[in-house]
């Protein structure tokens, strides 16, 4: 039996984890569980349901409440909160030594060599599906063997479209992911591609291969999750249907497998599986976050920050599809990141809370944010 803590237990993520809990009672205990309190009907619900099976259990609403879960004595903390408010739970889990099962990748991103420090070998276990299949991928592998890891991306709602194409899009076709149902902020950022530039970092991060060595190939389909290619030139990917099930089952009972946690692919049926190269013009978001990523230190929560302003923007009609990533680019390119600077978790708050308000003064002074 596994005691488990899930953070962001009303979102995507955390109702699929409760999912997976509800299937297997017989191998995880819910011990606690926090949200942020935009659907508090569906949380005291959750609530009711997690002191039925563990009176005990701890619930909360908001970053304090998830970052004394995060403490809680457990076997896993899954981490499905959205955005940098990740960051303090994150931490939080990882100094009380907890196994952390990381969906909420903007807290590593972010945190960078801070979350890298404070993590044991193996204490993070990534969920991301991406990462999760390039875990899966690595398993028994040596790291002297590997010489690329590929992403796979699905391209978003708006594979294909020119950057001209992408002026007038709308946010409710932005949501239309092609294949996952998710939150607000990852499904935009999927459209945008900062999804994807968010997670060549996080690679780089979790599995410390420099940025010319992690390549993104888009697959429409999302049947081949993401693929290490090793020296002698073989490539191992892991396969599966396009939902989060595996991913956040294997997080939460790493290394173990959940017998029967998604049904496989039906190998029975005439399938065609495509595969595009990136179009860096319409989608420069993740060349953008390579050169975050390469500048290090505050420059990633700087993109991640001015990411999260323009996504809110872009939603509430102030800002148009591709200045998300104009504004980013613009932002990133006013800050100054000291170049040996030993990273604080203060440095990475106010570098955080800069790259906000930069992003509204250069959402206000975008005439043509109002134009839609
Ligand atoms: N959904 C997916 O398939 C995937 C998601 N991820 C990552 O997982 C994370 C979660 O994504 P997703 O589940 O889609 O997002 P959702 O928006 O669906 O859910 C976010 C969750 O975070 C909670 N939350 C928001 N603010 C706070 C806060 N201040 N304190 C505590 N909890 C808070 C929300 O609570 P409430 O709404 O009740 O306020 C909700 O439970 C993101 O980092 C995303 O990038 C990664 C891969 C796939
Ligand atoms: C399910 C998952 O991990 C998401 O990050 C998903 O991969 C989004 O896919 P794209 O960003 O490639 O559209
Ligand atoms: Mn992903």
């Amino acid at each position: 039996m596994r005691d488990v803590v899930i953070l962001g237990s009303t979102g995507s993520i955390g109702t699929q984890a409760l999912e997976i809990v509800r299937a297997n009672r017989d191998r995880f205990r819910v011990v606690g569980i926090t949200a942020g309190g935009g659907n508090r009907e569906l949380f005291d619900r959750q609530v009711e349901e997690v002191t039925a099976h563990h009176p005990g259990a701890f619930s909360g609403l908001g970053a304090e409440a998830s970052v004394e879960a995060a403490q809680l004595t457990c076997d896993v903390v899954l981490n499905g909160i959205t955005g940098a408010v990740g960051l303090r739970p994150t931490l939080a889990a990882l100094d009380a030594g907890r196994t952390l099962a990381l969906a909420n990748k903007e807290s590593l991103i972010i945190g960078g060599p801070l979350v890298k420090q404070r993590a044991q070998p193996g204490q993070i276990v990534p969920v991301d599906s991406e990462h999760s299949a390039i875990a899966q991928s690595l398993r028994g592998g040596r790291s002297e063997e590997v010489r690329r890891l590929v992403l796979t991306a699905s391209g978003g709602p708006f594979r294909g479209r020119s950057l001209a194409e992408l002026a007038d899009v709308t946010p409710e076709q932005a949501l239309a992911h092609p294949n996952f149902a998710m939150g607000r902020v990852i499904t935009t950022n999927s459209a945008t591609l900062v999804n994807k530039g968010l997670e060549v970092i996080e690679a780089h991060l979790l599995f410390d291969v420099p940025f010319d060595r992690i390549d993104v190939v888009v697959h429409p389909q999302q049947l081949i999750h993401s693929m290490v290619e090793f020296v002698d030139g073989a490539v191992v990917a892991q396969i599966g249907l396009p939902t989060m099930l595996v991913p956040i089952a294997l997080g939460l009972a790493w290394p173990d497998r959940v017998p029967d946690a998604e049904t496989p692919v039906d190998w029975t049926k005439t399938a065609d599986w495509r595969f595009e190269p990136l179009d860096d013009v319409a989608f420069p978001a993740v060349v953008l976050a390579r050169e975050a990523g390469r500048r290090g230190s505050t420059a990633p929560a700087v993109y991640n920050a001015a990411n999260e302003v323009c996504v809110d923007a872009f939603h509430d009609g102030r800002l148009l599809f591709p200045g998300i990533v104009d504004v980013i680019g613009s932002v990133l390119a006013d800050h100054d990141v000291p170049s040996d600077q030993q990273l604080t978790l203060d440095d990475v708050l106010a570098a955080d809370a800069w790259a906000r308000e930069a992003a509204t003064r250069t959402i206000g002074s975008m005439r043509t944010s109002t134009q839609r």
